[in-house]
């Protein structure tokens, strides 16, 4: 199965693009999705996430206080820590158990939206391009503070959680320029989806030409078999 690794800093408009690329017919996982499914009451990361961050990290309706947990975490690196470790290994099984799913249904590609895809680092050996969505450093704050109604010093610190969005930018096969309009980023996000057919298409017929000349040389090597015998 050919997997897209989609990434790049916070708000940085990775969801934005996700959803052109839904669009155009492109089955996505998206990490934030699967990362609130697998601290649901009860779950396994649930518990130990109220273990160890105590029951004042629980809404009323039992639920994880996410805007609570977010003010401690990001404010605190080893409680980051403790939490990626807590969630990490969750969310990477059950993104697993989606890929399969996709898979099995026949597709022959998934775009996996995840926002600490060079961070953690786990999923890169498994992908077949990587893209980075990219704003300026200065907008990308604005953004952020505009969403989630942060002061410029809370932005900053969220920022600052993430691998520097330049440094992704340079480990990525493909960049989409998100500093500008929408309009802008959806021109070339169709680009990119061509893009990535045109190079499935490449990997197929490179796929079928390996296994034709396996399967010529067994034959040839049968028959020499056959006529030195
Ligand atoms: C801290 C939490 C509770 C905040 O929840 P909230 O609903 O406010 O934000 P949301 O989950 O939508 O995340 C928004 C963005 O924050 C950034 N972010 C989230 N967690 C982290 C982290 N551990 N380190 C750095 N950046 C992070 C990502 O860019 C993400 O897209 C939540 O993000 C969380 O549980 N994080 C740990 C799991 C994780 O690493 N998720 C990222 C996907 S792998
Ligand atoms: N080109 C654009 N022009 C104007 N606003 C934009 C543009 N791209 C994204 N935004 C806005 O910026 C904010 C961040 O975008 P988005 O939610 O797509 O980022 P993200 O990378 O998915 O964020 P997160 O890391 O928090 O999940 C949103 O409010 C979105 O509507």
């Amino acid at each position: 199965m050919f997997l897209v690794g989609l990434t790049g800093g916070i708000a940085s408009g990775k969801s934005t693009v996700s959803s052109m690329l839904r669009e155009l017919g492109c089955p996505i996982i998206d990490a934030d999705d699967v990362a609130r499914k697998v601290v649901e009451p009860h779950s396994l990361a649930y518990r130990r996430i109220v273990h160890h961050f105590g029951p004042e990290v629980l809404l009323e309706s039992g639920e994880i206080d996410r805007k609570k947990l977010g003010q401690i975490i990001f404010a605190n690196e080893e409680k980051r820590r403790l939490l990626n470790s807590i969630t990490h290994p969750e969310i990477h099984k059950a993104m697993l158990k989606e890929m399969v799913f996709y898979f099995l249904r026949g597709y022959r590609y998934v775009v996996l939206d995840v926002p600490l895809l060079f961070e953690t680092r786990r999923l890169t050996q498994f992908l077949n391009h990587t893209v980075v969505v990219y704003c300026d450093p200065a907008t990308q704050l604005l953004r952020l503070m505009q969403r989630d109604g942060l002061t410029q010093e809370q932005a900053e610190q969220r920022v600052a959680a993430q691998m520097p969005l330049n440094e992704k930018r340079g480990l990525a096969k493909h960049v989409i320029e998100n500093s500008g309009s929408r309009e802008d980023t959806h021109r070339q996000v169709l680009r990119l989806h061509t893009k990535l057919e045109d190079s499935m298409e490449f990997l197929l017929v490179r796929v079928i030409a390996v296994a034709a000349t396996a399967g010529l040389g067994g034959i040839l090597l049968y028959a020499a078999k056959m006529f030195f015998s």
